[in-house]
């Protein structure tokens, strides 16, 4: 089914900028929806606990900053950004006692809704914005008149007008100047989640760090096996993103074209893809998300074993020595007011 792409002539951004809004967490996306919808003309107001680390930055930022029960309440449109395990907590004690006729519950992910976690109310709008990057990278590319494409869904449409304030949300925060697709709370979920996974993160940092041992036992300098599997992949991706997988193989050598047409599969052989399914498998029959709400239930003790492991590696080390020479390369993940 050919999907439906949306760009800035197509949204109508005085929509978003006639509601009252609240963006509760001041995080990686929070902070971004923010500031770029206070650029856009949007009146926005920062939902966060009163202990929350990010209020002063919030506030440093020029931006309101309330409880998130008393940014709900005030709010018409609320856009809950806070960690998915938190968000059903957030909701019940914050979010649900303020909901009011005609206003919008939006979400940045579908989780919540797709594994039955939040269930609001008939009389509101439930609508999703969820860009397709890191949200520091939403908010550069938004300060330098760019945009990270983004998805747009409608799980409740009270208003009969929802589609039309989720595009418009999307367009004040830049997502609109790339693309913005309609999908479903479903495919979003489904698919966000299968892409950090297997590919994007899952995937990526696997395939990184294991090159990197097989070259480091092999005897090779650790410094040559970051800038080969780690520093280098970074250039070959970005081919990729300007021009596809062809303009990626035009420019690299033939000798190593025909490594990566003959080799590539090896690495990604077929019990890969079966793996890969299996994991597609867990996460549309809920087995995932069961897992990370008992894991996070538990104090996340297996995630915050695993992370620790992941930063002793010794990739991290080599890394980290290479970087601190290359002053452009270490920027620093900063929320651009
Ligand atoms: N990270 C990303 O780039 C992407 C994230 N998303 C989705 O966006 C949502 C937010 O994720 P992300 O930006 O990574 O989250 P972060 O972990 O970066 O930030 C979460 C924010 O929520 C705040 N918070 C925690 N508890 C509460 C509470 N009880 N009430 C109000 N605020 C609270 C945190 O406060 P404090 O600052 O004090 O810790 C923090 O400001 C998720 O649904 C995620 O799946 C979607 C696309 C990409
Ligand atoms: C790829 C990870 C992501 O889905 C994202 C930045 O889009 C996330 O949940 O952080
Ligand atoms: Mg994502
Ligand atoms: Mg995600």
């Amino acid at each position: 089914m050919a999907v439906e792409i949306f760009y800035d002539d197509d949204a109508d951004l005085s929509i978003i900028q006639g509601r009252k809004v609240a963006v509760i967490g001041y995080g990686s996306q929070g902070h971004a929806h923010s500031l770029s919808l206070r650029d856009s003309g949007v009146d926005v107001r920062i939902g966060l606990p009163e202990g929350s680390k990010s209020r002063a930055k919030a506030e440093e930022q020029g931006l309101r900053v309330l409880t998130p029960a008393e940014a709900s309440a005030e709010a018409d449109l609320i856009m809950i950004l806070a960690p998915d395990t938190k968000q059903r907590f957030i909701y019940e004690q914050d979010i649900a006692p303020n909901l009011k006729d005609g206003d919008a519950l939006f979400f940045g992910h579908g989780f919540n809704i797709r594994y039955d976690l939040i269930k609001p109310p008939s009389n509101v709008d439930v609508a999703m914005v969820a860009p397709k990057g890191p949200g520091h990278l939403v908010r550069r590319q938004f300060v330098d008149g760019k945009g990270v494409p983004a998805l747009i869904a409608v799980e409740q449409d009270a208003s009969g007008n929802a589609q039309a304030l989720a595009l418009s949300y999307a367009a004040a925060i830049g997502g609109a100047r790339a693309g913005v697709i309609k999908t479903t709370f479903t495919e979003e979920t489904e698919t966000d989640l299968f892409g950090e996974q297997a590919v994007l993160c899952g995937g990526a940092s696997a395939l990184v760090q294991t090159g990197f041992e097989v070259l480091t036992e092999a005897g090779y300098a650790p410094e040559i096996a970051y800038f080969e599997v780690l520093h280098e992949l970074k250039l070959i991706v970005d081919l990729m993103y300007e021009g596809g997988i062809a303009r990626q193989r035009y420019s690299i050598s033939d000798t190593a074209e025909y490594g990566d047409l003959t080799r590539g599969p090896r690495v990604i052989s077929p019990a890969v893809k079966e793996e890969m399914k299996k994991i597609l498998g867990e996460i549309q029959d809920g087995t995932f998300a069961r897992e990370w709400v008992a894991e996070d239930e538990a104090g996340r003790p297996n995630f915050t074993k695993l992370e620790e492991q992941g930063n002793q590696h010794p990739i991290e080390e080599t890394g980290k020595k290479l970087r601190d020479l290359m002053s452009w390369v270490d920027r620093p993940i900063t929320e651009t007011a």
